[in-house]
């Protein structure tokens, strides 16, 4: 356990349309820019910093006290933390917790990232939701100067729409997750921004995960002999992604399971628009319902984009109809497609959920389940 006895220096957030908020500096003493997005989870900080997805944004809190259980070397979903900036209102000055090797602080600190405690994060969020998600920069120390020269910075920032990040987070070289007990299939998962959780979960189910790099070709994907093709999270704009090995895919109808970026280049690939939300959806409770089931679950989310499909109609789509599997109850925002005459499916939210809810793990088994089907089909 490790108390940051720093004595903070002033720092200040400026967003794009001139509010500004003061504040102390937490973790890096510095400077960044990054779009403003906020996340309502209670709980799952390391997660949500460690979530490649979220490069290039700067993440507010609404959780009013952050950092208590410290930071751990069991829950980061990836090798770093990816936020651009955080923004939190009251950091832990004790963390307090069995697991916990060093404070929120110093983990920000050692990576270098700039944060902003002391801030009124609900005042912040309701502007957010007010005005839309927009870029900001975070400003301590010997990076203060006059709020408008800062702000001239802030709106030089480079915007999320348009933003081409995948390559940016993903692998460089492939790598295996193996089955956990009996192997069963082999899955190729292209790594667009992969969290760890998500081939531990496959690899709980006897699937043998090669994750590849974003930019593996048809030919790379296929090269392990693939029951199933995974396309994972990851940040940036859809509309900027090569569709052709997902195209390819489908051509061949091998099983396809898709999560929140796939969802989206699925959706693209199948002929459907691609949009930017307003504020987006960010934090583990929000009402996801199945429509094939009628069943509600809570679902984590971390997605500023969605799909734009109609919810109430079948589609035809140049590899068959496709629907809309699954709808965000909060605002009716596609959350899940499926085809109809291919074994593809895919949804916005987080079924692997590392800080959970785990309502929606049984997607994963519906994958196992189409790989059956398929395997006894051409067996
Ligand atoms: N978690 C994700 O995969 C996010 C997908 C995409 N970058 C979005 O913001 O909507």
């Amino acid at each position: 356990m490790t108390t940051s006895t720093r004595a903070a220096e002033p720092a200040v957030l400026v967003l794009e349309d001139g509010r500004v908020f003061r504040g102390r500096a937490y973790g890096a003493v510095g400077e960044t820019f990054g779009e403003a997005v906020f996340s309502t989870g209670m709980t799952g900080y390391q997660e949500t910093l460690t979530d490649p997805s979220y490069h290039r944004q700067v993440v507010v809190m609404t959780a009013p006290h952050v950092g208590n259980t410290g930071v751990n070397d069991e829950d980061p979903e990836s090798s770093r933390i990816w936020v651009a900036g955080y923004v939190v209102r009251d950091p832990a000055r004790t963390p307090s917790n069995w697991r916990s090797r060093r404070s929120l602080d110093d983990e920000l600190t050692a990576q270098g990232v700039v944060g902003i405690s002391g801030v009124d994060t609900r005042a912040l969020t309701r502007h957010l939701r007010e005005r839309g998600a927009m870029r900001v920069g975070i400003f301590s120390a010997g990076a203060l100067a006059d709020d408008a020269a800062l702000l001239a910075r802030v709106r030089q920032a480079p915007q999320m729409t348009g933003a081409d990040l995948s390559a940016e987070v993903a692998t460089a070289e492939p790598y295996v997750v193996p089955a956990i007990g009996a192997k069963r299939f082999t899955v190729a998962a292209l790594d667009l921004g992969i969290k760890g959780m998500t081939p531990h979960r496959m690899a709980q189910r006897g699937i043998e995960v090669h994750v590849l790099p974003a930019t593996a070709s048809v030919e790379e994907v296929y090269a392990a002999g693939p029951d199933g093709v995974f396309l994972s999270n990851g940040p940036g704009d859809p509309a900027t992604a090569d569709l052709s090995v997902i195209k390819a895919v489908l051509e061949r109808s091998t099983p396809l399971f898709g999560i929140c970026f796939g969802n989206q280049l699925l959706g693209r690939a199948l002929g459907f628009g691609t949009y930017k939300l307003k504020y987006g959806h960010r934090g583990i409770n929000q009402p996801v319902q199945d429509r094939a089931t009628g069943k509600v679950e809570v679902t984590a989310h971390n997605h500023g984009f969605a799909v734009d499909a109609p919810l109430d109609a079948v589609s035809d789509t140049p590899y068959g109809r496709a629907e809309v599997s699954h709808v965000c109850l909060n605002d009716d925002v596609v959350e899940g497609l499926r085809l109809l005459d291919r074994p593809a499916f895919s949804v916005q939210y987080h079924p692997e959920a590392a800080a959970g809810p785990h309502d929606a793990a049984y997607l994963f088994d519906r994958f196992v389940q189409l790989m059956a089907e398929q395997g006894a089909k051409r067996a």
